[in-house]
């Protein structure tokens, strides 16, 4: 079975495979920039502000606690996407590995999901690269081998909700403005089965199906009780206590977890490794269709009208009326009564 896992995740995006480069004098981190050509390059120098996906290895537990650092919001575009899976292979690939803790560098963000204009305004073979990309890194997280923890230390709407759904075990700093959700629905759009089957596997039916209808965004404290997240602290303690908890996962031989995670997981992660092509397919029908681009331009367009409402807009208004517009959920009394 662990082979199975190891197989899922090893033989993609082979050609880019390798190509990471090691922080000589800074053993055990390893960055990688927006841009494809720099990652080609032996690289002395890694404190740029444009570093997207930033690991840092302890070499002594074999955990990588990996942060996604694209500002404003860490949405995932196709570069980001494809430095992430890069970074998943050479994690797999690393012996010394066991774990991932996988975090943001964004404040008050851990992501706003798929980039937004990558779905926009494109031809169809971008929808379809960029689509691919996404089912990729859901493969490569889903399927990991690797103890997995999110470190939620933000909002995570959507695609971000889903990056956390992936993991294993999901703590989330416990600050009433941070929300978590698939809100797809809320756009216009509708949330792929994959999606709708990592949701289902970590919440069940009766609360997938209130959410994923109604595009639910909940606070910390609503996602605790929902099991969308399994565990609450304070901001400032998040990085102790997802390193702690990776201590409780890594106490159990690998492969013995390994073999018990592929048996979980492997049914779900064959349903879009049987169907990849034709899931493409539908999604370039479905996204480029007119009605839908005008879904996502009039939702983009009210991201930015939101800010234009306040001056000056500071950081933590935003938070508020972020949380505001999406996260107060009046069907989350039908979920509690459920
Ligand atoms: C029948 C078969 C069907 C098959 C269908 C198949 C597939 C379709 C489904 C595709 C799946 C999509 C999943 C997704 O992930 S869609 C993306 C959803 N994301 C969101 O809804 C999040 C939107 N963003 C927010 O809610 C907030 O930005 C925030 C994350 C809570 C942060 O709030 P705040 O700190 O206040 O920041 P701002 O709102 O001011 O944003 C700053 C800046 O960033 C831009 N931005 C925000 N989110 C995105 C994004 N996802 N993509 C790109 N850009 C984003 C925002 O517009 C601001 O830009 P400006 O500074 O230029 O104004």
């Amino acid at each position: 079975m662990a082979a199975v896992l190891r197989k899922l995740i090893q033989g993609r995006l082979p050609a880019l495979a390798g190509v990471l480069c090691r922080r000589s004098g800074n053993e055990g981190h390893l960055f990688l920039n927006s841009s494809g050509s720099t990652l080609m390059q032996p690289r002395c120098g890694y404190s740029s502000p444009t570093e997207s996906v930033i690991v840092e290895m302890d070499k002594a537990t074999g955990v990588a606690l990996l942060k996604l650092n694209i500002p404003p919001v860490n949405s995932l575009s196709l570069p980001l996407l494809t430095e992430l899976a890069i970074v998943l292979d050479k994690l797999e690939m690393d012996k010394h590995c066991r774990g991932l803790i996988l975090t943001s560098a964004v404040p008050n963000i851990f992501s706003a999901g798929l980039n937004l204009f990558d779905m926009m305004d494109k031809p169809n073979e971008h929808y379809s690269e960029f689509w691919r990309a996404v089912q990729e890194i859901w493969i490569k997280l889903y399927g990991s081998s690797l103890a997995n923890i999110a470190a939620i230390n933000g909002s995570s709407p959507a695609g971000g909700c889903l990056l956390a759904l992936c993991s294993d075990y999901r703590i989330m700093a416990n600050n009433p403005h941070f929300t978590i959700g698939l809100n797809e629905t809320r756009l216009g759009i509708v949330a792929p089965f994959w999606f709708k089957d990592t949701l289902l596997n970590t919440v069940g039916k009766r609360t997938t199906e209130i959410s994923l209808n109604l595009g639910a965004l909940y606070s910390p404290t609503e996602a605790l009780s929902l099991h969308l997240v399994d565990r609450l602290v304070p901001e400032t303690q998040l990085l102790s206590a997802a390193t702690e908890e990776m201590g409780r996962w890594l106490q159990v031989p690998d492969h013995a977890r390994q073999i018990t995670k592929s048996m979980i997981r492997k049914s779900t992660l064959e349903g879009l490794l049987n169907q990849r092509e034709a899931d493409i397919k539908n999604f370039v029908e479905f996204i480029s269709r007119d009605s839908i681009q005008k879904s996502l331009q009039f939702y983009a367009q009210s991201l930015q009208k939101q800010k234009q409402h306040i001056h000056p807009p500071s950081s933590s208004c935003r938070q508020q009326i972020s949380s505001v517009t999406f996260a107060r959920s009046p069907w989350y009394s039908l979920i509690q009564r459920s």
